[in-house]
């Protein structure tokens, strides 16, 4: 049996400024993403990818901000350096703030599904740059978040190591398909990752390409590699010099 159900977005900005002492950093942007669609957000250096994250993340204070959005209440962040508190084991870290029965044992599964089974009970500072992503990432799965705001999540971490973290990433979002914003200034991550990309220009959003090709994607498959040639002129990126 077909049930109606009513679109609604699972993120909507509306006319969303931006600026810092004076400086627009967004201008203006409109934007409607469906839930569990997965979108990453390209641009050069400084044009507003992260403002827009934190915008939506609710951080930056000291931004002047226009116009609205709206998200879901259950919204999970991750960033480029892991943040787990070093004075707390890695099963504390993961589980801080989370208030629900099984906790413990969720986070001991989940810490399970990213490799880190052997690492429940160690300190951060004993963990390799991966295992600290992964520790975050995680933390932030076990929100079970119906929005994972990321800014360049696997950017410090080596080209295997990265390779590795984004099919877990997708592994890991495939059942629950939270909607996500991934901030990355890596054309191919975007490319093998997103439902959707979109590209910051001069304040605005100035391409956006649905990238509708199941999973697993091949760098040498045509359509994606006539979006790549786009996206790199797009960034100002010779083609031949990546
Ligand atoms: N807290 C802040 N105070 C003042 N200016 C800021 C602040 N945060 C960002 N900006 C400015 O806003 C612009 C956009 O920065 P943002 O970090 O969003 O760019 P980005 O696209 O994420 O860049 P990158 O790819 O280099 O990380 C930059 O000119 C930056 O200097």
């Amino acid at each position: 049996m077909n049930v109606y159900r009513p679109y609604s977005p699972s993120v909507v900005l509306r006319d969303l400024s931006r600026s810092f002492k004076g400086t627009m950093v967004l201008d203006r942007i409109s934007l409607e993403i469906p839930h569990g669609q997965f979108v990453a957000l390209l641009g050069e250096s400084g044009s507003g990818k992260t403002t827009l994250l934190r915008a939506l993340a609710g951080l930056d204070d000291d931004a002047e901000t226009q116009g609205s959005f709206t998200k879901p209440d259950s919204t999970s962040v991750l960033f480029q350096d892991s943040r787990l508190l070093p004075w707390k084991n890695v099963i504390d870290n993961v589980t801080l703030g989370l208030r629900r029965p099984d906790a413990r044992s969720a986070a001991v599964n989940m810490l399970g599904l990213v490799g880190l089974a052997e690492k429940v009970d160690v300190w951060p500072s004993t963990l390799s740059g991966g295992q600290k992503q992964r520790a975050s990432l995680a933390r932030s799965l076990l929100r079970e978040p119906e929005l994972l705001l990321a800014d360049e999540p696997f950017g410090a971490l080596d080209a295997l190591t990265r390779l590795r973290m984004q099919n877990l990433l997708l592994k890991l979002v495939e059942r629950r398909r939270p909607t996500i914003i991934l901030v990355t200034h890596d054309v191919d991550e975007a490319l093998l990752l997103s439902d959707r990309i979109l590209v910051l220009k001069d304040g605005g959003i100035a391409e956006d390409h649905l990238v509708s090709l199941p999973h697993p994607r091949r760098s040498h498959q045509s359509e994606i590699s006539a979006l790549r040639a786009k996206l790199l002129k797009s960034l100002g990126i010779e083609a031949d010099a990546v």
